[in-house]
Formats: C-alpha cells, sequence, structure tokens
C-alpha cells in the first residue's frame, strides 16, 4: 500500500494550510521531518526540515494510529503556515526526498471505505456535505454521512430475516410440525418493510432536489416585469430590463440561498404568439424550462389565464405599485416580494422537509428492486406452500439489494461516480 499526501485545504495564500499524509510510512515520514514522532492526537508544534536541514516551515504535527485514524490507516497532518511556497516546499520534499505519492481526489476517503470506517451511503454524505452550500443541504447531508442508512437498512434486513426464517421453517420441516400457517406473518413483517421503502423513494426526488437546488420560473406576458422582479431577488442587474416587449430570450438564471433552500430562480421569455422567429424560440425555451421546474410563479397583468397552470403555482399580480389596491408585487419598489418569497419557502419547505435517507437514484432504483422483489415474495407466498422456496429466493434477492445501499465491496462504479467530483486532500 502506497503512502499519499496531499494538501486538505484549498491552494492560495491562507490563516494554515494542512497537508495530509496516509498509509504506512506516515509515521516514518514525519519523524523524518520533525525529528520524532509526537503522541498520536496530540498536535505538536515542530520545526520541519528537509534532508539538508534546512527548515521547511515551523509547525503544528498531527498524528493518529492506525486505529484510530479518518482513514483507519497510519496518518498525520502538518499543519502549515498557508503560503503557497511553504506547500510547495513541503510538495517537493515529501515527493522527492520522502517518495510519497499525491493522492488522487477522494482518496483518503476510499481508503476510510477499504478500512469499513465509513460505508458507502456515508461516502456519499460526505460528498454531499462537502458540496453543501445551504442550511438544509449541511442538514441533509450530515444525516447521510452520519451513518442513518445502515441503521435503517439492518432494520429492514432483520424484519426480512426473520420472514426467511419462518419460511425455511415450513420448506425444512414440511412433514413436521410447525406453526401451521405462516403466511399472515411473513405477509404483515414484508407489508412493514414495503411501506417504509415506499416512504423512502417517495422522498427521493424532493431529497435530489435538495442537493441540487430548486428551481422556480418566473412566467408572464411581455413586460409583465418579470425580468425587474429577478433582478430585484438577485439583488443586482442579472437580466436586461426595457420597455420593450419581448427583452429576454434566453432563460437567465439565479441562484439564490433562501433560508437554506438552494433556489435557482428562471427568467424566461413573455410568453406570446409571435412572427420573430428568435423570440418563438425564447417562448419555446421558457415553456420547456417552465415544465420542468419545481415551481412557478405567474405575473398576471391584468386578468389574462395561464393555460400551463399547475397546481401548487402561483399567480401573482403584477406592478404592484401601480394599483390602486398595492395588490401583488413589484420588481420595481420591492412591495410584495417579501410575501412572495414567504410563499415559495412555505411550498418548497415543504418538499423539503421530508425525513428521508434516501437522496439519489442509486438509492432509489435498489430500493425500487427491493420492493419488487417483496412484491413477488407476497405472491409466492399466498399461493401456498408448494410456492414459499421460491418466496425464500425472492427475499434472498431483497436482502442482497438492500445491503448494497450500504454494501463495502462491489462499489467501484459507485465510488468512480462519487470520486470524480472529489475534492482533492478529501
Ligand atoms: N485537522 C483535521 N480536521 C478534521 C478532519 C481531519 O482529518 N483533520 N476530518 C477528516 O475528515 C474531519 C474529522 N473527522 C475525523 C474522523 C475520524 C477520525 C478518527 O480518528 N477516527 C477513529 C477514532 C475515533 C475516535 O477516537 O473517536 C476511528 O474512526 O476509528 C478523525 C477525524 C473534520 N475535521
Ligand atoms: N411600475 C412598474 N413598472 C415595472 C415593474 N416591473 C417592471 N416594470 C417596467 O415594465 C417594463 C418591462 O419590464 P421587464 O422586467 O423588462 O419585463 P419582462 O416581463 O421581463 O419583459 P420581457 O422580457 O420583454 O418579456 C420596464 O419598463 C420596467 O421598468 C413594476 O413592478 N412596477
Ligand atoms: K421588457
Amino acid at each position: 500500500m502506497d503512502t499519499i499526501f496531499a494538501p486538505a485545504t484549498p491552494p492560495g495564500k491562507s490563516g494554515v494550510a494542512v497537508v495530509r499524509v496516509s498509509g504506512p510510512r506516515a509515521h516514518e515520514v514525519v519523524r523524518a521531518l520533525a525529528g520524532d514522532v509526537p503522541e498520536p492526537r496530540r498536535a505538536s508544534l515542530r520545526r520541519l526540515r528537509d534532508r539538508s536541514g534546512a527548515v521547511i516551515d515551523e509547525a503544528l504535527v498531527l498524528v493518529f494510529a492506525p486505529g484510530g485514524s479518518f482513514t483507519g490507516e497510519p496518518s498525520a497532518e502538518f499543519q502549515l503556515h498557508g503560503s503557497p511556497a511553504v506547500v510547495a516546499r513541503m510538495r517537493r520534499v515529501l515527493l522527492e526526498e520522502q517518495g510519497l505519492r499525491l493522492a488522487e481526489p477522494g482518496e483518503f476517503t476510499r481508503r476510510a471505505l477499504e478500512n469499513e470506517r465509513l460505508d458507502i451511503a456515508q461516502v456519499e454524505g460526505l460528498a454531499d456535505l462537502i458540496e453543501a452550500e445551504t442550511e438544509l443541504q449541511r442538514r441533509l447531508a450530515l444525516r447521510v454521512f452520519s451513518g442513518e442508512m445502515r441503521q435503517r437498512v439492518e432494520s429492514w434486513r432483520e424484519r426480512l430475516i426473520r420472514a426467511m426464517a419462518l419460511v425455511e421453517a415450513v420448506i425444512d420441516f414440511a412433514d413436521e410440525e410447525v406453526p401451521e400457517d405462516v403466511s399472515e406473518e411473513v405477509t404483515a413483517l414484508l407489508e412493514d418493510v414495503r411501506a417504509e421503502l415506499t416512504r423512502e423513494i417517495e422522498g427521493v426526488r424532493a431529497a435530489e432536489r435538495l442537493r441540487e437546488g430548486f428551481e422556480v420560473a418566473i412566467l408572464g406576458r411581455p413586460n409583465a416585469g418579470k425580468s425587474t422582479l429577478l433582478n430585484r431577488l438577485a439583488g443586482r442587474e442579472a437580466a436586461l430590463t426595457s420597455e420593450i416587449a419581448g427583452t429576454t430570450r434566453d432563460v437567465i438564471e439565479v441562484r439564490i440561498d433562501l433560508d437554506g433552500l438552494p433556489v435557482t430562480f428562471l427568467d424566461t421569455a413573455g410568453l406570446r404568439e409571435t412572427d420573430d422567429v428568435v423570440e418563438a424560440m425564447g417562448v419555446r425555451r421558457a415553456l420547456e424550462r417552465a415544465r420542468a421546474a419545481d415551481l412557478r410563479i405567474f405575473l398576471q397583468v391584468e386578468d389574462e389565464v395561464f393555460p400551463e397552470l399547475r397546481p401548487g403555482d402561483i399567480v401573482v399580480a403584477a406592478k404592484a405599485d401601480l394599483r390602486d389596491s398595492r395588490e401583488g408585487v413589484s420588481g420595481l419598489t420591492g412591495e410584495g416580494v417579501d410575501r412572495l418569497l414567504d410563499e415559495v419557502k412555505e411550498k418548497l419547505g415543504r418538499i423539503a422537509s421530508l425525513p428521508v435517507t434516501a437522496t439519489r437514484e442509486r438509492h432509489r432504483q435498489a430500493m425500487q428492486a427491493a420492493v419488487a422483489g417483496i412484491d413477488r415474495a407476497v405472491e409466492e407466498v399466498r399461493q401456498g406452500e408448494a410456492r414459499l422456496e421460491i418466496a425464500g429466493e425472492e427475499l434472498r434477492a431483497v436482502v442482497a439489494s438492500l445491503s448494497g445501499l450500504v454494501g463495502y465491496i462491489d462499489v467501484e462504479h459507485v465510488l468512480d461516480e462519487i470520486f470524480s467530483r472529489f475534492c482533492l486532500g478529501k
């Protein structure tokens, strides 16, 4: 096993820069640079020297014993002054004098996985945690990272294995006395697990939205004030506005942290019939994006109706400042904007608050497969004793599919996907 290293802090100037080392030679390298190996887990100030005896930096050195490190290997950290020159010097010494290899993105985490410090769902959670930009993203990622998926899988497994044991008891003791009808208990156990899986599956979409961001499209006639409203929400001139109808042609996106909800507002071309080819393309694109959006805000100028309206959409009167009633929203003055945002938060928050642990398409597929397997098993049990053997096999496959959610083995393709986007030094 190679001993690897990588800066764990981003490049550039900073107060402190951390260089991480992990692998069998980690402590030996610390001794070579620091003169001794400090007591594990105790940050110790040392003067680091290269082979010629020249000082590299005065740094805190932190070593971890194999049983007590993030990776599960002997490891160490050099907490250096955050200077690009110091980090560069350190890098050369570790590469050229100590013969270490620069870690690939995510390689420390991969080793933690291989040493069973983390399961694959936790690795996914960790990836999301590092990517998290809003409060709700942070909370969701932390829940996944904390190992909640493994607890749930364990609880499903227990019940499935109990169901399998009941089924197998009937098969094994076919001519003897066994609890005569197990089908009721088996079915009850399976229905229970099935209901929980279904809830998880329903939550995946919400979790995906939370990870990737919600899309809220602003729609309405030309000149309704869509771009002006977007600019108000963005707090900057993200979109061109003018009194000329048909100003916006392409979709303009503005990403906002709405009290923890990651939201991308979309400004789109005004909806109307038009002979202008380019504007017509814009209208088509607006409708496409609006269809895929999680929520749509229709800015209403008069009392026009919107054929695209879906249940849950928001219709709000435009240019409130020009109305006697002052109802609606004004991008120009900001009137009604807070009220509108509260409504958006309320609607998206409802989607986001589901207590899920399944957050990815991979999870959805495994759970969907499990539900299908449970359905087949229930059907076999219903057919009577002759079919119990098949039911047992179905359940074994269900357990395998769910175990894969938190597996340590056979996870290469999952890892490749995750680590392709991982930070160096993680
Ligand atoms: N300086 C520094 N800060 C850091 C990290 C780090 O590696 N270095 N982390 C890295 O990502 C996170 C902390 N994560 C860690 C996770 C596990 C262990 C660890 O030693 N685990 C052992 C022992 C646990 C214990 O004694 O309680 C284990 O799991 O066996 C250390 C750090 C966040 N902050
Ligand atoms: N009084 C008032 N004028 C507004 C308001 N919002 C926009 N306007 C004006 O209405 C005109 C059109 O505004 P835009 O924001 O460009 O409208 P739009 O809906 O994006 O227009 P298109 O991109 O052409 O579809 C501009 O002259 C704006 O200054 C508002 O809330 N109150
Ligand atoms: K306009």
